[in-house]
């Protein structure tokens, strides 16, 4: 039974941890997918490929109040979708053909299957060829998550999609259903919707992205509805086959109800790989959400092996299973000074239209710590750049103390909500207040991130 210094299972931020810094360890890395996981191969990169296409698919009909006359005369989805892919399929397998084959990585062994502890630090891989058992010191957790397909009867027989195969369909549908309000259906409904897929979106609650600042909720909700057929407070009773789709019936206020699509979008959440990894076998303990318990330093309650990425984290983000690969990293290599992982201002952003970026606090978290608080908002109307692009519907919204100006929390919808927010992350991160940074910093006029200097002087602070 071979054994390792180091087993990494996952080759999404997992395997960003092997540099030649790990050159004299023997090492296994372990992918039962396609190498690179899902961010590189059906999650952030292909769908902002797809989401920036939906945009320059938009920019025809927004053109119109401009004064400019453009028409959309076509998608072409398989040239789009084989350029998308034609870009990262070459990568995934680019970084596969590295850990296989380069002299840099001669102390590492690929296992390609999956795996899962047969017991105390033992690792069983399902190979080709037949099942391999290996053990070893230490082991680094990356196994990710994947999606969850809601109990509705019907739905297995149906046929639907999830995050990981509709990118690659051959051919866009004319009516699309989808399953969920949160991230997914928010980022898959825009591209659907600007490439003339006729979207209808089905929530079990009262707004989608509910997750979100309820202000920056309300609002997405409000405009997804003017753009989309949006069903909330709907619960899925079937799912059956139509002659050309599916149909789900659903209960709602007004009573029983159907939506038909060509296809279906099942897009209602994602659960931690730590099941089919049988990690409990190891000793490794989850929590209700089946998360890998770790402590700050991303270790398990088992010496030597440590956890990172959605395996583990509520977070579900790769910026968040990029900075834990830093601190697993640094602690496989200095186990004696090990660092701990920074969990206090995660921001995310929402690739829908309009874009929406947060940080810190909603006003819902806020009162519910019993902080104290004051907010205030900025519309992109209020701006000279806002101006420019005749933007009636974005905001900022700002959470800060009312006595020192500490920033708690920042919420904004509208155009490149994801870059104005990193100035807002980089204060809260380094503790500037609002004032400082409001005052103490040129803003270039008249450009966006002014839509950010004005609701930071909008804070009613104490003088
Ligand atoms: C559609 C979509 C869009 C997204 N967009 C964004 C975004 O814009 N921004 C953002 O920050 N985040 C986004 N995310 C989330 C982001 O993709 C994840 O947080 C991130 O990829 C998690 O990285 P990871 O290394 O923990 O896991 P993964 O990248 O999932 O890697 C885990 C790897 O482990 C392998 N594996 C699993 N189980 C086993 C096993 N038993 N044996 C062997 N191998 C195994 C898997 O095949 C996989 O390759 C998106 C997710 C989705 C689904
Ligand atoms: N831009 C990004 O960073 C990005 C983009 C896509 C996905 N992601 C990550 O992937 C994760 C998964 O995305 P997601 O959109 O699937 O999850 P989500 O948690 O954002 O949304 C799930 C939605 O499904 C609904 N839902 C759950 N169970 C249901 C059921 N039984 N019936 C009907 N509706 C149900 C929830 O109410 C919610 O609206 C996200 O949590 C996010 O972290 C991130």
């Amino acid at each position: 039974m071979p054994h390792y210094d180091l087993v990494i299972v996952g080759t999404g931020s997992g395997n960003s941890i092997l540099d030649p810094r790990f050159a004299d360890r023997k090492v296994a890395i372990v992918e039962q997918g396609t190498f690179g996981g899902t961010c590189l191969n059906v999650g952030c990169i292909p769908t902002k490929m797809f989401v920036h296409t939906a945009d320059l698919a938009m920019a025809p009909s927004a053109g119109r109040r401009f004064g400019v006359d453009a028409e959309l005369r076509g998608v072409r989805w398989r040239d789009v979708r084989d350029r998308i892919f034609g870009r990262i399929d070459p990568i995934a397998e680019g970084g596969r053909e590295y850990r296989r084959e380069h002299e840099d990585n001669a102390g590492v062994t690929v296992y390609e299957g999956a795996a899962r502890f047969t017991g105390h630090k033992e690792l069983t891989v399902e190979l080709a060829g037949g099942p391999e058992t290996v053990t070893a010191d230490r082991f680094v957790l990356a196994a990710g998550g994947r999606p969850v397909v809601p109990d509705v009867p019907g739905l297995a027989d149906v046929g639907y999609h999830t995050s990981d195969t509709i990118m690659r369909i051959d051919e866009l549908p004319r009516r699309a259903v989808i399953l969920g309000g949160g991230f997914i259906a928010a980022e898959f409904a825009h591209v659907l919707g600007a490439f003339g897929v006729d979207v209808t979106i089905v929530a079990r609650s009262d707004a989608l992205l509910r997750a979100e600042d309820d202000d920056i909720s309300e609002r997405f909700t409000r405009l997804a509805t003017e753009r989309f057929d949006v069903r909330l407070n709907r619960r899925t009773v079937r799912a059956r086959r139509t002659g050309d789709g599916v149909a789900l019936d659903l209960e709602g206020p007004g009573g029983p109800e159907a939506v038909e699509g060509e296809l279906l979008l099942v897009a209602t959440g994602r659960t931690p790989n730590s099941d089919l990894l049988e990690v409990a076998v190891t000793g490794v303990a989850t929590d209700d959400s089946g998360h890998v318990v770790v402590d700050a330093c991303q270790r398990t309650g088992v010496d030597g092996i440590y956890a990172l990425g959605d395996i583990s984290s509520r977070h579900e983000l790769k910026h968040v299973a990029n900075h834990e690969a830093r601190v697993v990293q640094h602690n496989l290599l200095h186990p004696d000074d090990p660092i701990e992982a920074d969990h206090r201002f995660v921001p995310h952003a929402v690739f829908t239209s309009p874009q929406i970026a947060a940080v810190g606090l909603t006003e819902r978290d806020a009162a519910a710590r019993g902080v104290r608080y004051v907010t205030a908002t900025q519309d992109y109307a209020g701006i000279a750049y806002g101006w420019a692009m005749e933007d009636t519907s974005g905001f900022a919204k700002l959470l800060a103390d009312p006595d020192t100006g500490q920033l708690l929390g920042a919420h904004i919808i509208g155009p490149q909500a994801p870059t104005l927010i990193q100035p807002l992350v980089q204060a809260m991160s380094f503790g500037l207040d609002a004032r400082s940074m409001a005052r103490g910093q040129y803003w270039i006029h008249p450009a966006m991130p002014e839509l950010v200097e004005n609701a930071l002087l909008n804070l009613p602070l104490a003088a």
